[in-house]
């Protein structure tokens, strides 16, 4: 792509700052659905492109993408400066725009970092990204998570047990982090690029998401050489079960029941466990918070693990979905808070004695994290251990963990 007309470099910036204007009186829906609504519905208008192209689509996306990957800096300059600002900062290749809309900033562009690139308009603070600081768990260094915003995540892949061998030969785009582990950068066509069956021989699971479940692993007397016990299993929040698909992978088990509030994910997860052939195990919708109501599905079922992956501010994986940095205001955390506490409250009743609860976040505050496995504690449990994944070095998201056991 070596040229873009002026006309059509015009039509991208005023039709993302339409619908970023838009997007940001009425906010709701996540972006990428906003998009696809705006894409699916768009008429034109006489516009510069009757019909939006992928290129199209690729330039408007990414200036709304990247609008909202600045977080709160350059909050004293117009929304227009803020969008080619950050256009320049994320994108690999920003030239062709800013040389048509900004070509004094041009020198910025021949830097290759995002930071050194923000770093070159004085105005930059990378604390303004994510203002919150004081908010978050022991262990989050605040300007690394920050600067994260900057850059669009990694796409990760679980290899499954037993199909290492479709994997033995990487094609360039993929990288090895391990094992059973792959990197890739985002947005690739993973179908194009891997001779192998995504469900199958691998599943899409983030990083951090792969680290906590193999820590768990290690905790867990599971873990041990010549540990033979079956585990009964609880996901009390399975969501698309991306923690079960990884248990019934590796840990034992005589018995798996998976539940969530939503019967829609519920369809999602039973489809991803047919895929990866995993047919042992129970489903059911449950409000974890209603007890009256899970006792009559869970009668007098106890459990070994209850894991307890809590919806939760997500701001662990927020760099995949930014714009949750402009709608999200503190006071959210203790409504957090106070459902997790309830979620954990109602779900430790199915514990037999000496079962573990693995409470899991994908979020970085310490109100979320660190403050409800204090009150875990008050409840009578005892806590195990603890672990805080941030994925932001490596591109990923971050995750955070705490082990507990029933007396
Ligand atoms: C972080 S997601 C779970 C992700 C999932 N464990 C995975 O690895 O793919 C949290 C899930 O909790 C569910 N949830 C929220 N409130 C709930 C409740 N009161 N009872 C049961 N599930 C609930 C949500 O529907 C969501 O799917």
């Amino acid at each position: 792509m070596s040229h873009l007309p002026s006309t059509l470099v015009h039509s991208y910036l005023r039709k993302a700052i339409e619908w970023v204007q838009e997007y940001l009186s009425t906010g709701g829906v996540p972006l990428h659905l906003f998009l696809k609504n705006k894409f699916r519905r768009h008429v034109s208008s006489g516009g510069h492109f009757p019909q939006l192209g992928s290129r199209d689509r690729r330039y408007i996306s990414a200036l709304l993408y990247d609008y909202f990957r600045l977080g709160k800096s350059f909050s004293g300059r117009s929304l227009e400066d803020r969008m080619l600002i950050s256009f320049l900062i994320c994108e690999q290749e920003p030239a062709l725009l800013i040389q048509e809309l900004r070509p004094e900033w041009l020198p910025a562009v021949a830097f290759a970092s995002p930071l050194e690139r923000a770093a070159w308009f004085a105005d930059f603070r990378a604390e303004d990204i994510f203002p919150w600081a004081s908010e978050l768990s022991a262990g989050v260094d605040a300007q690394a998570y920050a600067v994260s915003y900057l850059r669009q995540p990694n796409v990760f892949i679980r290899i499954r047990s037993g199909h290492e061998d479709k994997f033995a030969v990487l094609p360039d785009p993929i990288a090895r982090m391990g094992r059973h582990t792959l990197v890739a950068p985002a947005a690739i066509d993973l179908r194009r690029w891997l001779h192998a069956r995504e469900g199958v021989d691998y599943v899409v699971q983030d990083w951090a998401s792969q680290q906590v479940m193999e820590w768990l692993l290690d905790e867990l007397p599971a873990g041990k050489a010549g540990s033979s016990h079956l585990w009964t299993v609880w996901d009390c929040c399975a969501g698309s079960g991306g923690k079960s698909l990884f248990l019934a992978d590796h840990l034992p088990m005589q018995q798996l029941v998976v539940t969530d509030i939503r019967a829609s994910i519920l369809t999602n997860l039973r489809q991803r466990f047919r895929l990866a052939g995993i047919r042992k195990y129970r489903s059911a919708v449950i409000d974890v918070t209603q007890a009256e109501a899970t006792d009559k599905i869970l009668g007098s079922k106890r459990f070994d693990l209850i894991i307890a992956d809590v919806p939760c501010s997500g701001s662990g994986t927020w760099a995949r979905t930014p714009e949750q940095l402009h709608f999200f205001t503190p006071e959210q955390l203790q409504d957090f808070h106070n459902r997790q506490i309830s979620i954990v409250k109602q779900a430790c009743r199915y514990l037999r004695p000496g079962g573990y609860l693995a409470y899991i976040t994908c979020s970085v505050f310490r109100q979320e994290n660190e403050d409800v496995a204090d009150e875990i504690r008050q409840m009578g449990l005892t806590y195990v251990n603890g672990i805080l994944i941030t994925g932001y070095p490596a591109g990923g998201d971050s995750m955070f963990m705490a082990l507990f056991r029933a007396s």
